[in-house]
């Protein structure tokens, strides 16, 4: 599929090269707008044998999936939806759960909004990285519930969606500061709780988020501030469980600098767009079943994602 032009196609070659340039980005958006390729190509592909059914959307996921290797989102969201291949009516079936997977997962962000916003007290000021929508709804469900908050927004170089992140929350009408990422530890003097978004939890409880998201944690501990992380139970990461490790994704290093000729040979970069924060740094992961410690990471996976040992084990 990848190589050719059929129309049936383009829908997946469209969403894949949307995700990688990053038009469509954040682990749910990146989760949504799979779950809806899948099911947009599914009703192109007409009069055939299920079982060539069944391969083409295969090949359909699998294409998907290589879009970026980090957020579990993407890979949860396509397996979710060809779940419905193993079904008597696999294109009814295929529909019927991206219809609900898009639907469950912005539930879920406005779930987490109300009981991550239990978290904040009226008077705080909330450091957040990045740009995540879960995040966002934590923060828009205190300010909206009448808490006199402000934020903090990192910039979140190379790509700046903090910026994006602030601009949300200024249009919101909350007081919003936006820094550089160096100098959260200037600031962490001034912060009450730090809320991040997630793009995967692994079954020991450690977060996979933007890069800068293990400093900041690591400051928050240092003062004894909470750090907690919203994050949709398809964000937790299942293959963890038998212990596959998250690929962190480097990105072009011309997001970061283009150096002058003299020099191109001379300076490396690097531009790793994830890290990894310790268990040890989380106070709570905000999901849409309630703030689970750390700790309880592989209970999430067990109960959602139970069939990973069926398969594989
Ligand atoms: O790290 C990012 C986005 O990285 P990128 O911009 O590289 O995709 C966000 O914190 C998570 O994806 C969670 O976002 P959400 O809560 O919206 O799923």
């Amino acid at each position: 599929m990848k190589h050719n032009n059929n129309n049936n196609s383009n829908t997946i070659i469209d969403a894949h090269k949307k995700i990688k340039n990053m038009e469509i980005r954040g682990a749910g958006r990146i989760g949504r707008a799979v779950a809806s390729a899948l099911k947009e190509y599914s009703l192109t592909i007409q009069n055939i044998e299920n079982n060539e059914f069944k391969e083409k959307m295969i090949e359909a996921g699998d294409i998907l999936k290589s879009a970026r290797p980090t957020a579990v989102s993407l890979p949860n969201a396509v397996n979710y939806v060809l779940s419905g291949l193993n079904t008597n009516n696999p294109k009814e079936n295929i529909i019927l759960n991206a219809e609900e997977f898009i639907k469950s997962s912005s539930e879920a962000t406005s779930k987490i909004g109300k009981i991550g916003s239990n978290r904040i007290k009226d008077g705080w000021t909330i450091l957040t990285h990045c740009n995540s929508e879960a995040a966002i709804s934590v923060i828009k469900t205190a300010h909206n519930s009448g808490k006199n908050i402000k934020v903090i927004c990192t910039e979140t170089r190379p790509r700046n969606q903090g910026y994006l992140t602030a601009k949300a929350l200024a249009d919101e009408g909350i007081d919003t500061t936006l820094i550089v990422d160096s100098a959260v530890r200037y600031h962490i003097k001034d912060v009450d709780i730090v809320v991040v978004g997630a793009d995967a939890i692994t079954s020991n409880g450690c977060l996979v988020n933007k890069i800068g998201s293990s400093q900041i944690a690591l400051m928050a501990y240092e003062r004894k501030i909470p750090f907690l992380t919203a994050a949709e139970t398809y964000k937790f990461h299942p293959k963890t469980i038998i212990g596959e490790t998250i690929e962190i994704e480097e990105r072009a290093v011309g997001e970061i600098h283009e150096f002058e000729e003299k020099y191109k040979d001379k300076i490396k970069l690097r531009n790793p767009a994830f890290d990894i924060t310790p268990s040890q740094y989380i106070d709570g992961i905000i999901t849409e079943i309630g703030i689970i410690p750390p700790q309880g990471a592989w209970h999430i996976i067990e109960k959602y994602f139970g069939n990973v040992f069926k398969e594989t084990l």
